[in-house]
């Protein structure tokens, strides 16, 4: 059974907290020994701050080696930052014990890498399925999964090959299947790492429109990672990394919309 999401933590009454708020994180790798011998680290993440909100995206830019990567990491749950907050609706991350932080990752974040990494094995289809499998449906729900699998398919315009297998599919709709099963889970939040790094010019302003359509139809708040300046102006806005630092710039006239309306009017597939 997908256990209900954990009630958000106390905010003002009528204020929605935003989807992913990351506050004052830091984070420190541990980086081999000094000449004396002592314990060195990188600061890969420097006093971050950033608020996404259900139903828009951030385009996350910067030199190779600023951070984007560590960022993603900590936003996905996968790395737990050295000092700083991570909430998703609200809900404080950061101290959350081992299982408990995976069911997060599992039910309400979803990853699109750079590469697909799908399972040569294994039809369009069944990549999709796959992941519910492992969040432990069964029968009936299997079933909707299915359904629901082939519905995200025909949103990425793969319903014709949802019969094929990984190797029978262009870098673009291996890219495309990604996005789908990363859906798969409705999550709340959606990071890419350089999702495009990998395809030619169009293909890549296919993935990046991709990424948007599916952000405003499943109120996502969703971050890519990009080192494309031409998928910049898709998102709503964008953030800069520097040496471990965030800066936010300014939203251009007419963006920045209320990603929480989008959250509220947006349509589902139904499994
Ligand atoms: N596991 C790790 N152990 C030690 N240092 C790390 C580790 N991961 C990242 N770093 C260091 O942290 C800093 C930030 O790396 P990160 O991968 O987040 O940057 P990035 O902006 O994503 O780079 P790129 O655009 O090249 O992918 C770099 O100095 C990197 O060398």
């Amino acid at each position: 059974m997908v256990p209900a999401p954990a009630p958000p933590s106390a905010a003002p009454a009528g204020a929605r907290p935003p989807a992913l708020e990351l506050a004052g994180v830091d984070l420190l790798h541990p980086d081999g020994t000094d000449a004396a011998g002592l314990p060195r680290t990188v600061r890969a993440l420097d006093g971050v701050d950033l608020t996404a909100r259900a139903g828009t995206v951030t385009a996350l830019v910067g030199p190779s080696g600023s951070g984007k990567s560590s960022l993603l990491a900590v936003a996905a749950a996968l790395v737990r930052p050295t000092a700083g907050s991570v909430r998703l609706d609200g809900q404080e991350l950061t101290g959350l014990p081992e299982p408990e932080l995976a069911r997060v990752r599992r039910t309400r974040i979803g990853v699109v890498f750079q590469q697909p990494n799908l399972l040569p094995s294994l039809t369009a289809l069944e990549q999709l399925v796959l992941t519910a499998h492992v969040r432990g449906a069964r029968g009936a729900r299997l079933a909707g999964a299915r359904e629901r699998a082939a519905g995200l398919l025909e949103l990425v315009g793969l319903s014709a090959a949802a019969g094929r297998r990984p190797h029978q599919l262009s870098g673009g709709q291996r890219q495309r299947v990604n996005i789908a099963r990363a859906l798969m889970a409705r999550p709340r939040v959606l990071l890419a790492d350089e999702p495009t790094a990998a395809l030619d010019r169009e293909r890549s302003r296919e993935i990046a429109e991709l990424l948007v359509s599916a952000t405003r139809r499943f109120g996502t708040a969703t971050v890519l990672v990009t080192h494309d300046p031409g998928l910049v102006p898709l998102a709503d806005r964008c953030a800069t990394m520097l040496d471990g630092r965030l800066r936010l710039d300014p939203a251009p006239a007419g963006r920045g919309r209320d990603g929480d309306q989008a959250a509220r009017s947006s349509s589902t597939i139904t499994s």
